[in-house]
């Protein structure tokens, strides 16, 4: 039974006065009203109820059988016609369905003229009624009125087949027009227009001349990819009659489940469509501003704009782009995330395709060719996620397939410039679009340790903690080689060195596509089995911290390379923080680690300089990068870290940090008046192990989870309680700094009762808390042996610092004496130029305590030394640990996030 719909149905509202006339409700209204004053549920149903009854009782009611009629169907059909502001709606199994009973009108001899870049599918049923159903079709390009006329004949053309967009081309065929000129010469030919693209709410064909309309509604009016349906409508009675006369013989029209959900889907209709144009016209301008040929007819450039703004009322969520090259386009698909590879499209989830191997594959390749529909395709259907979520996801994607790279001179992403080798991206194009100098780049990097002053342990179970960066760094130097093999370096952990030939790293173990698989939010556990069997096997047992290190940049240095990008090269890790004492040495050698390999593979860079700049810093987005794979190293070394120590050393500063995902606010919240704060840090030189360390805590927690929950809020409270008072203007310096010392000691206590305070740590307490210095300490970090953290007043005489700094040198340990809150991640380009000795080598007579945080850089200078990276090499491996820093910051204009 087809739904004959009357406008006397659509709940407009009363007119009030005659002043306020009746006036139609809009769209998205009329979307989510569903109502049928000729089919009042007895109940008052709010939604439309599933008749799920195949037969009907009775001789004389509207409904008998369900292949003929079905009320659940009939609402939906009446629902369908109101929106599409149609007379008659149909509803079958599938969009194919719809054309298959759309099509049964013909008869043998006719004729047809439909467009050359239509859905596969419908191609497929066309050559399906040319060979078994004598019917004749003409394929014309539709965007050109004209091209159809030399085939329309008056008694013969029985129907032309239009698309406008069309799929996956989106190209616009003049609705309009073409009707008028067909009815013109063959006044008996049926428009029909296949609407799946547009749904009624961005185009209604039938106010533009079309006879037949149909979507495949599993498209956009369903919009969940839980069903297949098709809709028809059209406005003539006796076409209505014969379309419904096939549904009912041939019995495809939809079931009453179906039937129900699809109603249920169509009141979203307005909503999701609005959103996921919105993001769709975003990508479009994305993909245009990189330099792909981009089909979408949002864009200024489109052949078909201004016909697709007379009969649309927007440009859809359908876009393509061509990259030039088949296989760099699989790439790109392959590599996306959240864009999910599938065909069909109208989802409220994104999906990315290749229409030649996917949904347009039936149409055979010599044909693809001859319509113009590139092999290299790219389709994209924009969903309803985050847009940033979806733009940043397509951008990785890019990248990593080699599609974009990011220009130093330009400091944006833009279009690799050799399209024919996606296999092989050409490094010689690739060098010149970036100018040249970055092939070979030497690159230093550095990052600060952190203190925690509230909050470790219970950060990682999501209690914000206060930390800081302090003024001790891991500096990482990479190097090109260029015999094959990859170096590392590390000072630290007793001049470990260690090379391997690149080719026998354990690539297969990536399953042959780089970094699928791998995201910023699990390891790729294959990997890492695959290093600890193969290139690290020797080391597990007996350097376990030289075997975690090299663990982590090697899980980098391969998941960051791409087929034909695995350069030699050596990484040097030196620090002047404590390894493995609480400093958070693993989060500053992570960030050295990430940003040191992200700059050799092009994956950031840091801001050229230029007069009109002023004083560059890095930008967020680099910083934001770095620390998205500082977390993935710190996950290597440290097992569940909640990110505040990777976090720290990006950023630098003072915050507030809350993992996500445990029900409260989270994030990042700078913290003012840390900075002014003077601390001492003992290191008790007890070994311990971070890892070990947060798995106990966590072991404690499933064991004890009312005691360490009552320890989560408490801590909680603490650093509420800090930040209060550190952002309070109104309190006194006394005040603070007494309220901080009660909040350190209150800390200390909950971590002793978690476990992870150690004997040493307890004896540096007291040290600190006797008589005269009486001062509050806590465990900073992991703890368990480690460092500790006492707050020094403003008026602590420096005598005392003395005496107390010899007391503790006395009873072995290291203390000291540090400022907080300096720079984040800093990165020194070295451009090609020659050594200049302003810089000089750094000597025994350099104290550590000279040392001040980073500046904010200043214009630019020559650089010292950057001509030589062997002598740049040789001096960082070689000199005395006092002076490294001085000497470091010396050799030119770092950048500092
Ligand atoms: N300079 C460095 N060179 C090489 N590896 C390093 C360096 N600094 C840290 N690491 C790696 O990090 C590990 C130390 O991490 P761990 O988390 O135990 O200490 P931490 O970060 O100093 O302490 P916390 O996490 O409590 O602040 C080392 O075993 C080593 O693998
Ligand atoms: C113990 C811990 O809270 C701090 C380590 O510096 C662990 C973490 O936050 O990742």
């Amino acid at each position: 039974m087809m739904s004959k719909h009357s406008f006397a149905d659509l709940p407009t509202p009363e007119p009030e006065s005659p002043l306020r006339p009746r006036k139609p409700y809009r769209f998205s209204t009329l979307c989510a009203t569903v109502d049928n004053p000729d089919m009042k549920d007895q109940y008052g149903s709010s939604s439309v109820p599933i008749y799920q009854s195949a037969t009907f009782k009775g001789v004389s009611g509207e409904y008998d059988y369900s292949r003929s009629g079905n009320p659940t169907r009939s609402h939906l059909e009446h629902h369908i016609a109101k929106i599409s502001s149609a007379a008659h709606a149909m509803v079958v199994s599938s969009g194919m369905a719809a054309l298959d009973v759309i099509l049964r009108i013909l008869k043998p001899g006719d004729e047809v003229i439909a467009g050359d870049d239509l859905y596969g599918g419908t191609n497929r049923l066309l050559t399906y009624i040319i060979t078994h159903g004598g019917i004749v079709v003409h394929h014309v390009d539709t965007t050109n009125p004209s091209s159809l006329l030399p085939h329309i004949h008056p008694d013969k053309t029985a129907m032309v087949l239009l698309e406008s967009p069309t799929n996956p081309l989106l190209k616009i065929a003049d609705l309009a027009t073409i009707s008028q000129q067909v009815k013109e010469r063959a006044p008996n030919a049926l428009i029909v227009v296949d609407n799946t693209m547009m749904s009624p709410y961005l185009q209604r064909p039938l106010e533009h001349g079309a006879d037949i309309v149909y979507d495949s509604a599993t498209k956009y009016l369903s919009g969940h990819h839980d069903l297949m349906a098709g809709a028809i409508t059209c406005n003539r009675d006796d076409v209505a009659k014969q379309l419904a006369f096939t549904i009912n013989s041939i019995g495809n029209a939809l079931t009453p489940v179906d039937s129900f959900f699809l109603l249920r889907g169509i009141k979203t209709l307005a909503l999701r469509m609005d959103r996921q144009q919105a993001t769709a016209d975003l990508v479009a301008h994305y993909l245009h501003a990189l330099g792909f040929i981009v089909h979408y007819p949002g864009l200024p450039n489109h052949p078909g704009r201004e016909i697709h703004q007379r009969i649309a009322e927007g440009n859809g969520a359908v876009l393509s782009f061509e990259t030039g090259n088949k296989a760099l386009s699989e790439k790109i698909v392959a590599a996306t995330r959240l864009w999910g590879i599938s065909v069909s499209f109208g989802c409220v989830n994104s999906l990315i395709s290749m229409p030649c191997v996917m949904s347009h594959a039936s149409i055979d390749p010599a044909v693809r060719a001859a319509r113009g529909l590139p092999e290299d395709l790219i389709r994209l259907c924009v969903g309803i996620e985050d847009p940033t979520d979806l733009l940043d996801d397509l951008e990785r994607a890019l990248l990593d397939a080699g599609a974009i790279i990011h220009s130093v001179s330009h400091n944006k992403y833009i279009r690799t410039a050799d399209p024919d080798a996606a296999d092989a991206i050409s490094h010689a194009v690739e060098r010149l679009v970036l100018g040249g100098h970055l092939e070979g780049q030497q690159w230093f990097v550095s990052a600060p340790g952190k203190v925690i002053l509230f909050g470790e342990h219970v950060v990682v179970h999501g209690v914000t903690a206060v930390a800081a960066s302090v003024d001790l760094r891991c500096y990482g130097l990479v190097t090109p080689r260029n015999d094959g093999k990859l170096s590392v370096r590390f000072h630290d952990i007793n001049e470990f060195y260690h090379e391997w030939p690149i080719s026998h790293l354990p690539w297969e173990a990536l399953n042959g596509t780089p970094s699928e698989g791998v995201s910023h939010e699990t390891l790729d556990q294959t990997l890492l089995t695959a290093l600890s069997a193969g290139p690290l096997k020797e080391l597990g047992d007996t350097q376990p911290q030289a075997f975690a290190a090299c663990t982590t940049f090697l899980y980098l240095y391969m998941v960051l390379a791409t087929s034909d990008d695995r350069p030699s090269l050596d990484f040097v890790a030196r620090s002047t923080l404590p390894v493995g004492a609480g400093l958070g040495s693993s989060a500053s050698f992570s960030t050295c680690a990430a940003s040191a390999l992200l700059l050799t593979y092009r994956r950031i860079a840091p801001p050229t300089k230029s007069a009109h700049q002023g004083q560059p810093t890095i930008p967020v987005d680099v910083a934001d990068e770095v620390n998205r794979w500082a977390f993935i190293a710190e996950k290597i070394l440290h097992g569940n870290p909640s990110g505040v120590d990777n976090s720290v050393a990006v950023y630098g500063g003072a915050l507030a940090y809350t993992r996500a995902g445990f029900g409260r606010k989270s994030g990042m919240e700078a913290i003012q008046g840390f900075k002014s704060l003077r601390f001492l840090l003992t290191n008790s030189k007890i070994p311990r192990d971070t890892k070990k360390l947060v798995a106990g805590v966590g072991e404690k927690k499933a064991k004890e989870p009312e005691l360490v929950g009552r320890i989560l809020d408490a801590v909680q409270n603490i650093s509420d309680r800090a930040r209060q008072a550190l952002g309070d203007p109104e309190l006194s310096r006394d005040a603070l700094l007494s309220t901080l010392s009660a909040l350190i000691e209150e800390n200390h206590g909950y971590l002793v009762t978690l476990g992870v305070s150690h004997p040493a740590l307890e004896q540096i307490r007291s040290s600190t808390a006797g008589i005269p210095y009486k001062l509050s300490t806590k465990l900073t970090g992991a703890g368990g042996g480690g460092c500790a953290v006492t707050l020094v007043p403003d008026d602590f005489a420096e005598s005392n610092l003395r005496d107390l700094t010899n007391d503790l040198i006395q009873l072995g340990f290291q203390p000291y004496l540090t400022s907080v809150g300096g720079s984040g991640l800093g990165i020194l380009p070295f451009p090609p130029k020659s050594a200049s000795s302003r810089s000089h080598a750094p000597t025994t007579d350099d104290a550590l305590d000279e040392v001040t945080p980073p500046k904010t850089p200043t214009p630019e200078r020559e650089l010292p030394l950057s001509g030589n990276p062997d002598l740049v090499r040789a001096t960082f491996g070689s000199s005395p640990a006092s002076g490294l820093a001085a000497w470091v910051t010396g050799l030119g204009d770092w950048l500092y996030v």
